[in-house]
């Protein structure tokens, strides 16, 4: 056989060559990875999912409505500074990943349009979706933990505005990228004489590191992770800005990214599809899964017991 073109295949964390016949060239797609047997296989999200289908705010019901209401007239600055001190301060349970993972399924989350799946669910799908498109182990874990921040529920926050849903910046004016944007209305910060100007209290190419995101899951969950794995970098910003749809999905708040945020921008934005399509595929088998799952942990958890 002699090959007429070289494709790039993206198998995770490297690019694989193939060489190609320009006869089945026009099969061999971005996502495909190939499997142990050397056949080909196509990632669903290519062709089999309607994304349409997903994130349809305007038609969504008055649960996830209302949530976003309470949320976005609640998540202020001072209300964010002082989330944030309280977490620095305390270690509120201690157990393994497996176990938040089990604690964490009575939770039905009230910002999601998508799924009424339970957590511990929604988690192994998403990992799951992960692997079977061969994507490198920390993200296939990453899949697996990354809304473990939800927690944050069970440890005595006022209601699911502080947990879950969408993040946006405090501090600076309210993108109407941001779901919902009217809504801010109601925020004692709207109109504020610094927080609602453009760059409000930061300043141009900052790094999304020196911004407050609003406080929820994500940053809570970074801050755990963050000491207590050996997880890459990359891992920690898909935990850290999974749902700030405004920047990864929108494009908004652009101007203070910096060098690093280009590079974490692009693994988040790799990510998203696994957290986002992978709510309609069918309910995963737990306890089948859950041996593959407890060595992945075990790999970058070295001290198993983790202080939430
Ligand atoms: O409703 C969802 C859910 O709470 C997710 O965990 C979060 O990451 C999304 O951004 C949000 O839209
Ligand atoms: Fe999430
Ligand atoms: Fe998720």
């Amino acid at each position: 056989m002699s090959p007429s073109a070289i494709v790039t295949i993206s198998t995770g964390n490297e690019g694989k060559q193939l060489e190609e016949t320009s006869d089945n060239i026009e099969s061999v797609h971005v996502l495909q990875a190939e499997l142990e047997d050397g056949a080909f296989h196509k990632s669903q999200f290519d062709s089999e999912k309607d994304k349409t289908k997903f994130r349809q705010y305007e038609d969504a019901c008055d649960r996830v409505k209302n949530f976003y209401r309470e949320q976005h007239e609640k998540q202020t600055v001072a209300y964010n500074l002082k989330a944030r001190n309280d977490f620095k301060f305390k270690v509120r349970a201690e157990m393994t990943i497996w176990e938040a993972m089990e604690r964490l399924n009575t939770l039905i989350d009230e910002s999601d349009p998508d799924t009424s799946l339970s957590q511990i669910e929604h988690l192994l799908q998403t990992a799951e979706a992960l692997r079977n498109d061969r994507k490198p182990r920390w993200m296939q874990l990453t899949g697996l933990i990354h809304d473990l921040g939800k927690l944050l529920f069970f440890f005595g926050v006022e209601g699911q505005w502080a947990v879950v849903g969408d993040t946006f910046p405090v501090g600076c004016a309210f993108n109407e990228k941001i779901i919902y944007t009217d809504s801010f209305k109601n925020n004692h910060d709207y109109g504020h004489e610094i927080y609602s100007t453009k760059n409000g209290i930061y300043s141009p190419g900052c790094g999304l590191d020196s911004i407050m995101l609003s406080w929820g899951h994500d940053e809570y969950l970074y801050y755990v992770v963050k000491n207590q794995s050996t997880l890459p970098p990359e891992a920690l910003a898909i935990i850290r800005y999974h749902s700030f749809y405004p920047w990864h999905s929108a494009g908004a708040y652009k101007e203070f990214m910096n060098e690093k945020d280009k590079l974490m921008l692009e693994a988040v934005q790799e990510f998203n599809p696994y957290d986002l399509y992978s709510k309609s595929d069918k309910a995963p088998q737990v306890e089948e899964l859950k041996p593959y799952y407890l060595e992945l942990i075990d790999e970058f958890f070295p001290q198993k017991v983790i202080k939430w």
